[in-house]
This record gives C-alpha cells, sequence and structure tokens, in this order.
C-alpha cells in the first residue's frame, strides 16, 4: 500500500542574513527533482529522497499543483484531505500557506491559501447541475494547549470531540458559509490577523501558535436529497526549533516549551504510525491539541501533504537536518484515505446538523446531572462490552464513549431508514408498472393464465417488501 500522505521539502531563498554569515554558501546539493545530498555541521554528506523537491527558485504555482491540487480535488469529490507545513522558525511555512500576505493576489507571489480557495469556488461553478455546493470555513489556532477560534476570539478553548460520523470535530467553532473568492479572503485575513504573535530571538514576527484552516466542502445531490462533506485542513504549524536556541526566556520560554511538546507528540505519532509492529502499537493521538486535530488526517481518514520547509544556509543546518529527518519518516505513514458517506448515503435531513449536536448535548447534560455513581459504572461497563472503551479514567472519555455510541447508533437507524425509503421507491414504481399492466389487460381480452401471472408477481413484491420490513425492524431493535 502506497503512503497517503505526500511528503515535499521546500528550500526558501537565502535570506540577507544568511548571506552576510555565510555568503552564498548552502547544505544541499541537488541530484534531481526527488532527491538531494545535505551536508550536516560535521560535513558529513547524507542522501535524501522525497516525493518532490522544491529548490530555492521553484514557484508557488509548482508547489501548489503537486502537492496539494489533488488533494483539493478530492475534497470536492468528500475525500478529506490535510496540508501541513513543518519546519523551524522563518523557514517559509507561512510563506508557502499565504504568500506575502493572505491579499497578494499577483499570481507568482500568492499562496497555497488563495490558489486553493480560487479551485474550490471553480469546482464548485463549473459541477453539473443535479449538485448543490456550499462552502464553510472555521479557523483556529492552538496556542499554549489551548484551541482558540480565530473567527470569534470569545470562544478561547474549543473541545475536540469525536464522533464516529464525522470524525474529529471542533465543538462549536465558529463556522462561516462563504460565498465567494473575495469574500473568503476576507475572512481568512480576519482570522489571521487575531493570531497570536510572539517575539523570539529568532525571528521578530514569529508565530508562536499552530495556525488551522477549516474548509468544509458539502454537496447535496438535487434527485436523492444525499448529502456528502468533504473536510480541507490546511496547517501552519509553529518554529520547529530547539528551545536553547531561541535565546527565549519568561513567557516566551513557556510558549516555546508547550510548541516543541505538540511537535514531539506529533513526531511520537508519525513514529508510532510507522512503527514496523504498526497494527498493535498504541497511536498517541491524545498526547495533544495538535496530534488529536490531526488523528484523521494521520490515522487514515484523509489524504494528506507534508511539506518540510528548510534553510539552505549550512547556519540553520541542524534544524534543517531535524526537518528533513521528521519528513523522511512521515514517508512511510501508509493508511488509505476514505469517502465521507460514499456507500450508505445519509438523507438531507438525517444529516447530522449543529442544531442536532446542540440537542445531542443538552441531552448529554441531562444525564450527566441524573447519573448516580452506579449508573456511571454501569456504563462504563457497557462501554467496555461494545469494545468503545477500554480503561475510563475520566468523566469527559465516559462522555465521549457515549456521544460514540449515540452517533453510531443515530447513523446505522438513519441507514435502516434510507433503505427502507429505496424499497418503497422501488415499490411504488413496481406498483405503477403493475397498474399499467392490469390496465392494459381489462382493455384488451384476457388471455387465460394473465390473471394467475399478476397475483404472482404481486405476492413476490409483498414478499420482499414483507422481508425489508422485518430487517428495518430488526435493526431498530
Ligand atoms: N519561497 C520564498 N520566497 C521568497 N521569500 C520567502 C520564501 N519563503 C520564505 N520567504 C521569506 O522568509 C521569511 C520567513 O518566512 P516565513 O515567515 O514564511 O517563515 P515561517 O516558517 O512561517 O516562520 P514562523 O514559524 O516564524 O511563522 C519571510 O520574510 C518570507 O517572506
Amino acid at each position: 500500500m502506497s503512503s497517503n500522505v505526500t511528503v515535499c521539502v521546500r528550500f526558501r531563498p537565502l535570506t540577507s542574513k544568511e548571506i552576510a554569515e555565510h555568503g552564498d554558501e548552502v547544505c544541499i546539493r541537488c541530484l534531481d527533482d526527488k532527491s538531494f545530498v545535505f551536508k550536516d555541521e560535521r560535513g558529513e554528506e547524507l542522501t535524501f529522497n522525497f516525493d518532490k523537491v522544491f529548490y530555492s527558485e521553484s514557484e508557488q504555482a509548482s508547489v501548489y499543483e503537486f502537492s496539494v491540487l489533488p488533494i483539493v480535488r478530492d475534497a470536492v469529490n468528500a475525500i478529506n484531505g490535510t496540508i501541513i507545513t513543518y519546519g523551524q522558525t522563518g523557514a517559509g511555512k507561512t510563506y508557502t500557506i499565504e504568500g506575502p500576505n493572505i491579499k497578494e493576489s499577483d499570481e507568482l507571489k500568492k499562496g497555497l491559501l488563495q490558489r486553493v480557495v480560487g479551485e474550490l469556488f471553480e469546482c464548485m461553478k463549473s459541477s453539473d447541475e443535479t449538485v448543490n455546493y456550499s462552502m464553510k470555513l472555521s479557523m483556529v489556532e492552538i496556542y499554549m494547549e489551548k484551541v482558540r477560534d480565530l473567527l470569534d476570539l470569545t470562544k478561547d478553548n474549543i473541545q475536540i470531540k469525536e464522533n464516529k460520523v464525522q470524525g474529529i470535530m471542533l465543538s462549536g467553532v465558529t463556522e462561516i458559509t462563504i460565498v465567494d473568492a473575495v469574500d473568503t479572503i476576507q475572512w481568512l485575513h480576519t482570522g489571521i490577523a487575531n493570531r497570536a504573535i510572539g517575539e523570539t530571538y529568532m525571528n521578530m514576527a514569529s508565530s508562536r501558535s499552530h495556525s488551522i484552516y477549516i474548509l468544509t466542502i458539502i454537496q447535496e445531490f438535487k434527485a436523492h436529497k444525499r448529502v456528502r462533506t468533504g473536510k480541507l485542513v490546511i496547517v501552519d504549524l509553529a518554529g520547529s526549533e530547539k528551545v536553547e536556541k531561541t535565546g527565549a526566556e519568561g513567557k516566551v520560554l513557556e510558549e516555546a516549551k508547550t510548541i516543541n511538546k505538540s511537535l514531539s507528540a506529533l513526531a511520537n505519532v508519525v513514529n508510532a504510525l510507522t512503527n514496523p509492529q504498526g497494527k498493535t502499537n498504541h497511536i498517541p493521538f491524545r498526547d495533544s491539541k495538535l496530534t488529536r486535530i490531526l488523528q484523521d488526517a494521520l490515522g487514515g481518514n484523509s489524504r494528506a501533504a507534508l511539506l518540510c520547509c528548510c534553510s539552505p544556509s549550512p547556519c540553520n543546518a541542524p534544524e534543517s537536518l531535524s526537518t528533513l529527518r521528521f519528513g523522511a519518516r512521515a514517508k512511510y505513514i501508509k493508511a488509505p484515505p476514505r469517502c465521507n458517506f460514499d456507500e450508505g448515503f445519509i438523507q438531507k435531513n438525517g444529516f447530522i446538523s449543529p442544531a442536532k449536536q446542540d440537542q445531542c448535548e443538552r441531552v448529554l447534560n441531562k444525564l450527566r446531572e441524573k447519573l448516580e455513581d452506579e449508573d456511571v459504572k454501569l456504563l462504563e461497563e457497557l462501554f467496555i462490552l461494545e469494545g468503545i472503551l477500554f480503561e475510563p479514567d475520566s468523566i469527559e472519555e465516559l462522555d465521549e464513549a457515549f456521544e460514540d455510541l449515540t452517533s453510531r447508533t443515530i447513523s446505522s437507524l438513519q441507514k435502516a431508514v434510507e433503505e427502507l425509503v429505496i424499497a418503497n421507491d422501488e415499490l411504488k414504481k413496481e406498483n405503477q408498472v403493475l397498474r399499467a399492466g392490469v390496465a392494459t389487460l381489462e382493455m384488451l381480452a384476457l388471455e387465460p393464465g394473465a390473471i394467475e401471472s399478476i397475483i404472482g408477481a404481486i405476492s413476490r413484491t409483498l414478499g420482499v417488501f414483507r422481508s425489508m420490513a422485518f430487517s428495518f425492524i430488526r435493526k431498530l431493535i
């Protein structure tokens, strides 16, 4: 099975500071567009291979077309996609995602985000008339292990939830319905302006938080009222440099330590996923907010591209080497992406809307108020028996498992209802055909045996209907 993570490396041009220190010396020697030789601090040469290497002169458009465009096209077909930029502070992560600024429209300079938004609206415009598309935008940042809503700063501690239908979700996050590219860029601009910015010795404007942009593409098929969604998650990680090198103190030191903790959690997840014993291994997604949010992307419910951003200068060789090693490891993550709701489809009204989520939340809150310790224990046992929860050690974990069970039940009931609706439609059609047959026979002289064959067809149809009804009732029970 090939990897579901496309790993690319991008070397930015040398900065004037780097040129002042080392002239135009670089620590890489290009072999081709997939491999290069890297010279480490001690002068040792190491060869690296990736899906694609973008050298200093590479254009924003080429990075986008190779690593992001296929994922965007899949997202329009309800296959989730994730794009992550990784690298030390100042390595070009934000430049790659946003360009010099999010409002940049110059074809050469504009970032991945502007291109993604343009492509999504183009796809929607050119889609056929059988589908209604709509799109939503959310933006959050993870700062000091808290998820903050960048489109509503009053929501400064968004909880991460998981349900079997929609996967990892940010509970109560602001979702703006976006109508065109200009509107979307304006919202992105608002969100970006809200990012927590810290100052460090390494870079006077370095971002100390992980930024996450979420675009949800909703497809509604007019004929059957089917709904499919594709989620595109774009992650601009905070700098991955070592704390000592930043010269940070006080609050900035604390920020740097938290960033390092979440990035090591990410490295641990990648290591666990690429461990040869893979299957039996515990994957520590819950060790940080970052890994929890990326659980779908790395755990298989998504196509993903990892862009490892590096400086080509020898003065940043240790940090670049660490980034390259991370990328080299991620290349071995193997898990096929899935299409959302492609098999059993979900009626529009059955789709779990925010209103329904709220309803679920209210029911859960009531349960929490009313449950006695004994009931909690019983529920725990039930969840263990169901194989949902193994060692429940917190009420949150229990809540999550309960929600999980609720959503599984809802989706199996939805599936049963869908099957019944299909059966009903088919029976209606058959009924029409039979009625037409009877009418024709009444008009013509009746052939011997015709009535018997009509009765036979009716009783066969009734038999099919009865067995479908039984299977539906069994599912309800
Ligand atoms: N491919 C590139 N072409 C031209 N300039 C670039 C390129 N990549 C980065 N730069 C410039 O290098 C500087 C640092 O880049 P950027 O801010 O994107 O780094 P970063 O990795 O996002 O850092 P941080 O982690 O601090 O956010 C910026 O001035 C940016 O304009």
